[in-house]
């Protein structure tokens, strides 16, 4: 499985990463939607809550084995050769295509934060974009007379949620290990600038510098007016008929929170975490060319 993503014009322009950055967007938003959909059904994150029936021995969540088991087909297909595709799932088989050539992009690294992408969007992303889904069945339950809390946010579609929960979280996973592709791309435009702090490690020095705010404050703004667009129904001649009472398919606040409490923090993580190890293993002559480079790639 081949991503063109970064294939297609100069893999580190600045202004193809974010565009690239931009695009998945659209793709966690309508995600969203969709997860938003179907009750938070909780059953789906507890460990072990589906373990006699899915594989013996298997520990995990629900998800956690949906996760194992798309992720192991798609191995075999050589997904997880791609640089910019990261697995949750450790272990996974070897692909039965021969590899791909890629072009040395990024810098060797072993950088996945997918454990830290699962954590919060199970904890604090699921049980917030389904509220809407889960309040309605709660409702439509007490007026059947059924009684239970627990059964209040369950709605049984544990193969439908958990399908898209994958698709979204492949795609905030890709958005997230982009910063290796931003990182990589800021570090050639100025090594000496970085190289300071990373042979004497510094990361709030890295941080600072890899901190755009303008960039960020311009990402959650056109966040706001996506969510706040796609969150509306359209009638059937395709005008807009906004929310009822503020309420669309889509929590909006809970999609900035996302991306303002989560996939930028995370995204500055992992490009930190790239520049701190940009050197590992390079000669001292080596170091000294990339700090008189400049511009040049090295
Ligand atoms: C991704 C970048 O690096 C940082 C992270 C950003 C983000 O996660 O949206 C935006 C700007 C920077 O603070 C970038 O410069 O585009």
């Amino acid at each position: 499985m081949q991503s063109q993503n970064y294939m297609v014009g100069d893999p580190l322009s600045l202004e193809r990463i974010r565009s690239v950055l931009v695009r998945l967007e659209d793709t966690i938003i309508f995600g969203l939607i969709e997860r938003a959909q179907f009750a938070h059904n909780p059953r789906m994150y507890q460990r072990g809550a589906f373990k006699e029936l899915v594989d013996t021995g298997f520990e995990g969540s629900w998800l956690e084995w949906f996760l194992k088991e798309i992720e192991t087909f798609h191995a075999k297909a050589r997904r997880y050769t791609s640089p910019d595709e990261y697995p949750f799932t450790s272990d996974l088989p070897d692909p039965v295509l021969p590899p791909l050539s890629f072009p040395e992009i990024l810098f060797p690294n072993k950088i996945n934060v997918n454990a830290s992408i699962l954590s919060f969007y199970v904890r604090y992303i699921v049980p917030r974009i389904t509220r809407r889904a889960t309040l309605a069945l709660a409702t439509t339950k007490r007026a059947k007379g059924i009684v239970g809390d627990d059964e209040f946010e369950d709605d049984g579609n544990y193969g439908s949620a958990a399908t898209i929960d994958v698709e979204v979280l492949q795609a905030i996973s890709k958005r997230v290990h982009y910063g290796k592709f931003v990182s990589e791309s800021k570090f050639l435009e100025n090594p000496a600038a970085f190289i300071p702090h990373i042979l004497k490690p510094n990361p709030k020095a890295l941080e600072d510098l890899i901190t755009k705010p303008e960039v960020e404050r311009k990402v959650l703004q056109r966040l706001q007016i996506k969510a706040a667009t796609y969150a509306q129904d359209f009638s059937s001649d395709g005008s807009p008929n906004g929310t009822v009472n503020g309420n669309g398919k889509l929590d909006v606040d809970g999609v900035m929170e996302l991306y303002e409490s989560y996939i930028i923090p995370l995204t500055k993580e992992v490009e930190v975490d790239y520049l701190l190890h940009r050197l590992d293993g390079l000669s001292e002559d080596d170091i000294q060319r990339l700090a008189h480079k400049g511009t040049q790639s090295s």
